[in-house]
């Protein structure tokens, strides 16, 4: 579990991260999201020790992680990309790190094979692929099989294959019970990656959900309606309070109205329905509605202290 309690950090007047508290539990994939330069670098860096919060706190299984006997089997964590030394080999890296934190040589090989490097773990280092690259940040961020594991921007600049082994690898460490943070600002990819959502703003929680709960409070509750009498239904659902677009002939775009209700008094009416559609949000959707009212928030709320100041 990681947690973070009323977390904040100023970088001179600027305010990265501000009074931020949220837990991420074990066994699922949290997505960590925010638009850039929203504190999620920031957050990750307190989490592991990298930057000292300016107030707050953040513990990695109940401690602080620098306070941990062994910090990296409790977290094992990729924060942009890794120094590594070019001429050093895969190989030759990850023992370097097991030997510095008394780890067994033999995990080496296992991390090796488990994030596809073994064919190429003699080869140095400074001649491998962006997602080669990752996939070493990522066998060091294993290396001590811990029990949690952070991963800033893992998909930045992967082709589909490596996009598609990272997500497949992160559910599989969610499903051996350990916590997966993920940091991102593609919607699409947590979408199809994480179960659960951190969603952060100038440094502020926005939500805490999962991926169904925000696109349903988000919803856009627009119902796509195929009739061949448009132009009666039409006019039937406006009376009932709808507001209702169309695109082409017989195809009907309705807001205001559940699709039961749009049924009920179709079937009233006896007009014919030949599709009945409930339009889902994507989580792309749901998350700008979601950032918009946030920023409207912020701007409404700076307006007011404005409005105060001058009054005073
Ligand atoms: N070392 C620093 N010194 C001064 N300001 C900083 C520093 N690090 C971050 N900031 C500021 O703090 C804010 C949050 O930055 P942070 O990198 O945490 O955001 P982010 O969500 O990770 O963004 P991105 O998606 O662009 O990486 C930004 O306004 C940034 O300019």
């Amino acid at each position: 579990m990681i947690e973070a309690q009323a977390l904040t950090k100023y970088f001179g007047d600027t305010v990265a991260v501000d009074e931020l508290s949220f837990a991420v539990r074990p066994g699922q994939v949290t997505g960590f999201l925010g638009s850039n330069g929203a504190g999620k670098s920031t957050t990750l860096r307190m989490i592991v020790g990298l930057d000292r919060p300016t107030s707050g706190t953040a513990t990695v299984n109940g401690r602080r992680y620098a306070d941990h006997a062994a910090p990296l089997r409790e977290l094992g964590s990729l924060l942009e990309a890794k120094s590594l030394h070019k001429r050093r080999t895969a190989r030759s890296h990850l023992l370097a790190l097991a030997q510095t934190h008394g780890f067994s040589t033999g995990r080496v090989d296992e991390v090796l094979d488990l994030v596809g490097l073994g064919a190429v773990a003699d080869r140095r280092a400074g001649s491998f692929s962006l997602g080669m690259g990752q996939r070493l940040g990522i066998a060091a961020a294993l290396i001590a099989d811990p029990a949690a594991v952070i991963l800033d921007e893992p998909v930045n600049g992967l082709d589909p294959d490596g996009v598609l082994w990272i997500r497949t690898l992160l559910k599989e460490l969610a499903a051996e019970g350990r916590t997966v943070l993920v940091s991102s600002h593609l919607m699409s990819e947590m979408a199809v990656t994480a179960d659960h959502l951190v969603i952060i703003g100038r440094g502020r929680l926005l939500a805490d959900t999962t991926v169904a709960e925000l696109i349903a409070r988000v919803g856009v509750g627009q119902v796509l309606v195929r009739t061949p009498a448009g132009t009666e239904l039409r006019e039937l659902l406006v009376r009932h309070g709808a507001t209702v677009s169309s695109d082409e002939a017989g195809l009907l775009i309705v807001n205001g109205l559940t699709a039961a209700a749009i049924a009920d008094l179709a079937l009233e009416h006896r007009y014919a329905v030949h599709e009945l559609t409930p339009q889902r949000a994507s989580l792309e959707q749901a998350y700008m509605e979601l950032t918009r009212t946030a920023v409207e928030y912020t701007a409404d709320e700076t307006a007011q202290r404005g409005q105060a100041e001058v009054a005073a």
